[in-house]
């Protein structure tokens, strides 16, 4: 077995391999595996790039370029250096972390099937979790500037001893200390219990009923689990199989020790079924609902009586989802959390020789990720349609695309946003539940191959762009896959007027308050959200400038019908929530662009202007803003420690999309955004920039780019275009 004790570090300070020796391979459609290179020779055959070095955090010792001169130079500064870190094939790589409960799933599923990593690999991961600790405790939170919490330090723990980390080092001895004050391992929410059952470190009898056969009731019901969202179905698919069969790891001496280790009581007297609501009081986020208790210890009641045959007849449909889930997605699934479910359930029932257990094994190198602190598991295989989607357009709006220098670059990534899009509906579609995907976007790649409604929106405008103002570009996406993701579109609206991410709100709203998760906020249906309404809008309408003659009718209706929608979820501030990114700033920057589209300005719109105010209240003496992730766990704004360049970027283009009349602010804004840049033209990294469910930040490292190098050239052009209208004013004054 390739798991035994290691000798580690007390700190994860300096790497525990060669960082010369690692290397970013980008194959097929945009896929990222990192490599040890074990040779002097391979390294000389396979140098290092500029890419790798960047994000494994190597200096690039690239010359200062000329000082900019004002906000344009400084965002051609920032695209020079950008440019180096775009990959061959067109798009641009990046780490996606931030979630903490990731590499449990990935360490766990491995460990419980026989799946080995390479040395290296887990030397990293040992180190990225040193490094990833509270800096004032020791413990592990849900994410990664989180407070410690039981959900994040028990299954960080086991992941740490599982990679071969012994109970004396003295970070797990910490690590120990914060989870027994916590009061133990037994208080984990219901997705870290299922995580430790697995591991056998749990009782089955300890986690609330994940009953398979809900599957089998009549599609027709509004609370059936295919109308839930669907990461929550994805993930309940296959979490209700291994509950189903109460599939639990052989015991062994690791796991023998690792129930004394996380427990301050003795494992062997734990009342188990008193737990399965018993959740640490800094866990809980979403606590459970009264109707919720009900139900469960109804489904508790079932689960003691389960009939036998209809338990398999569930099982089997279960298990008839993850296969088509499986090969839907080459074997990478919706996320990280079903990818290692699903390779459980796969290995379980298919066995160590068969291919959907190799492919399984292989596909778990897509979400691992080498960063300066070592490795971890990304959110999803990467982020690459959603950043190549803003650096573009970006480029176009800048007007930096039309650059000599730039052509081949902006031409590369066309190829890639072309190879991109998904042309076919999935193999197989309506048997499991999908949303049609012919026409789409994903937020990663065309693999993975999920339909998100605002990576569609991004997605075609980038073309858009692209192929209608960069001249000499080819035209490679034809106009009738462009047909195809504007049908899309308008099929994604809700009643509400809204466009929700992955598929129409199926059920109804309140399925909220059958929410199991308990550390995630609004998961159980999808909603709509003023983020995603605003990409597809601002889609459908720039597709209407080139397109006249196609569907204007039912664009002007979709496009009416969700301004509603952004008028009516404009909060009483005046910000948008934003459910995406971090948190005010983000969502109002979407939701202004949307009003901007159909003349709604400072000028002309109370809404426009109102949220103009909000956000002028919030810029801080230093020009910028800064808003913390608290925001959005607490639905109010929450100021930041520090200034934020990508939020005060998000705040600048609101403000320029409502046509804010006042100069100065933008000016303070961009005098504080350049001063932030490096003289290589880079940013450096600052707070996380995204959020999921609520209650989990995550990285976007892309955005420090293409949102500021967006932001200048169009503040630049903003602010001379105010200035000249001032002037005629004057002049006409006099
Ligand atoms: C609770 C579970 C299953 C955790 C796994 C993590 C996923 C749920 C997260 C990770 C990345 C994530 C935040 C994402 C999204 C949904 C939830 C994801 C997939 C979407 C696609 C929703 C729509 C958004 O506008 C946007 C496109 C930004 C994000 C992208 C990332």
């Amino acid at each position: 077995m390739s798991y035994s004790p290691l000798d580690i570090a007390a700190t994860g300070q300096h790497p525990f391999t060669d960082y010369a020796r690692w290397r970013l391979r980008v194959s097929e459609d945009g896929r990222h595996t990192w490599h040890y290179l074990n040779t002097d020779e391979e390294c000389r055959a396979w140098p290092q790039t500029d890419l790798d070095k960047y994000w494994l955090g190597l200096p690039l010792n690239l010359p200062p370029l000329p000082e900019p001169e004002d906000a344009l130079a400084a965002a051609r500064n920032g695209y020079t250096f950008y440019k180096r870190l775009q990959a061959k094939d067109g798009h641009w790589p990046g780490e996606y972390g931030g979630p903490m409960f990731l590499l449990p799933g990935l360490v766990i599923g491995s460990y419980v099937t026989g799946m080995g990593f390479k040395m290296e690999e887990k030397l990293e991961m040992i180190r990225y979790l040193l490094n990833r600790t509270h800096p004032e405790d020791g413990g592990w939170g849900i994410h990664v500037e989180g407070h410690s919490t039981v959900f994040g330090t028990a299954l960080n723990y086991c992941v740490m001893r599982i990679l071969g980390v012994s109970a004396d080092h003295p970070a797990l001895v910490k690590a120990r200390a914060v989870l027994h004050k916590l009061g133990g391992a037994t208080g984990v929410p219901a997705w870290g219990k299922f995580w430790l059952s697995v591991l056998n470190v749990y009782d089955w009898e300890g986690n609330n009923p994940v009953t398979p056969e809900l599957w089998l009731l009549p599609n027709a019901l509004p609370f059936h689990p295919h109308r839930w969202w669907i990461h929550t179905r994805t993930v309940y698919i296959p979490m209700s199989y291994l509950f189903g069969i109460r599939y639990k790891m052989e015991e062994n001496d690791l796991i023998l020790s690792l129930r004394q280790e996380l427990y301050p009581e003795n494992y062997y007297h734990i009342d188990w079924p008193a737990q399965r609501n018993n959740v640490c009081k800094a866990d809980l986020y979403a606590p459970h609902t009264r109707i919720f208790d009900f139900l469960y210890s109804l489904l508790g009641v079932y689960e003691n009586c389960a009939l036998p045959p209809a338990r398999r007849a569930a099982l089997d449909y279960c298990y008839k989802l993850i296969v088509q889930e499986d090969e839907n997605t080459g074997y990478q699934t919706l996320g990280p959390v079903s990818k290692m479910m699903n390779l459980i359930v796969r290995a379980h029932v298919d066995g160590p020789e068969s291919d959907a257990y190799k492919l399984h094994m292989e596909k778990r190198q897509d979400f691992m990720w080498v960063c300066t602190d070592g490795m971890m598991m990304c959110g999803t295989n990467g982020s690459q349609l959603w950043d190549i989607g803003f650096i573009t357009q970006a480029l176009v709006e800048t007007g930096l695309a039309h650059e000599e220098e730039n052509k081949e670059s902006i031409v590369n990534a066309l190829r890639w946003l072309d190879q991109c899009q998904i042309q076919q509906n999935p193999k197989y579609y309506e048997s499991s539940f999908r949303h049609r995907t012919k026409g789409a976007w994903p937020f990663s790649t065309k693999t993975q191959g999920y339909t998100v409604s605002d990576c569609t929106g991004e997605g075609l405008k980038a073309v858009l762009y692209i192929q209608e103002h960069v001249e000499s570009t080819p035209k490679l996406v034809s106009d009738q896959r462009i047909y195809d993701s504007v049908d899309l579109l308008l099929g994604m609206q809700n009643h509400d007027g809204g466009f929700a991410s992955y598929e129409l709100i199926r059920g109804p709203w309140w399925l909220e308050m059958l929410n199991p998760a308990e550390v995630f906020g609004k998961i159980m249906i999808e909603h709509s959200y003023p983020e995603c309404t605003t990409s597809v809008i601002t889609a459908l309408s720039i597709f209407q400038k080139h397109y006249p003659q196609y569907r204007p009718a039912d664009i002007r209706r979709v496009v009416e019908r969700a301004v509603h929608f952004l008028h009516k979820s404009q909060m009483p501030e005046g910000g948008w929530f934003g459910s995406w990114g971090i948190c005010f700033t983000y969502a109002t920057q979407f939701a202004l662009e949307s009003l901007s589209l159909v003349g709604e300005t400072y000028e002309t719109s109370p809404y426009a202007r109102k949220a103009c105010n909000f956000l002028i209240s919030k810029q801080r003496s230093d020009g910028g803003w800064g808003e913390s992730y608290k925001s959005c766990e607490l639905t109010a704004w929450v100021e930041h420690k520090q200034t934020q360049v990508v939020q005060t970027c998000w705040a600048v283009m609101a403000l320029i999309y409502a046509r804010y009349p006042d100069p100065e602010p933008i000016e303070r804004a961009v005098r504080l955004v350049m001063s932030r840049q490096k003289p290589d033209g880079s940013w450096p990294q600052e707070a996380m920039e995204g959020v999921f469910n609520k209650n989990v930040t995550i990285a976007y490292p892309n955005f420090k780019f293409s949102f500021t190098i967006w932001m200048l050239g169009r503040a630049h052009r903003y602010l001379a275009e105010l200035k000249a209208s001032q002037t005629s004013n004057e002049a006409r004054q006099v």
